[in-house]
């Protein structure tokens, strides 16, 4: 099952996450050479990110996001996506 997924990142001001955005960088890789984490792109002028997941249930889902290292810092809306009839790789 595919959702996008748009993460918004809030950190207190004065708060030292450095350890936690690296924590994140790394299980973001992991996860993207697990082939979970599919997409992962930058919203411009933000310290935000569209993203697209490969999971097997929003459980799953679930379980991956609350547990990012910056998880307590984030604002996350999801979309569940299905196949267009009309794009070229349905054809
Ligand atoms: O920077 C972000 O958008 C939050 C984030 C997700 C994966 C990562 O490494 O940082």
């Amino acid at each position: 099952m595919l959702f996008h997924v748009r993460m918004d990142v809030t950190i207190p001001p004065g708060l030292d996450v450095t350890d936690r955005v690296a924590a994140e960088k790394a299980r973001a890789l992991e996860l993207q050479r697990a082939g979970v984490w599919v997409h992962l792109w930058r919203i411009v002028g933000r310290y935000s990110n569209f993203s697209v997941f490969d999971v097997a249930s929003n459980d799953e889902l679930h379980g991956i996001l609350s547990a990012l290292p910056l998880y307590p810092f984030m604002r996350i809306e999801i979309t569940p996506l299905a196949t267009h009839p009309s794009e070229l790789a349905a054809q």
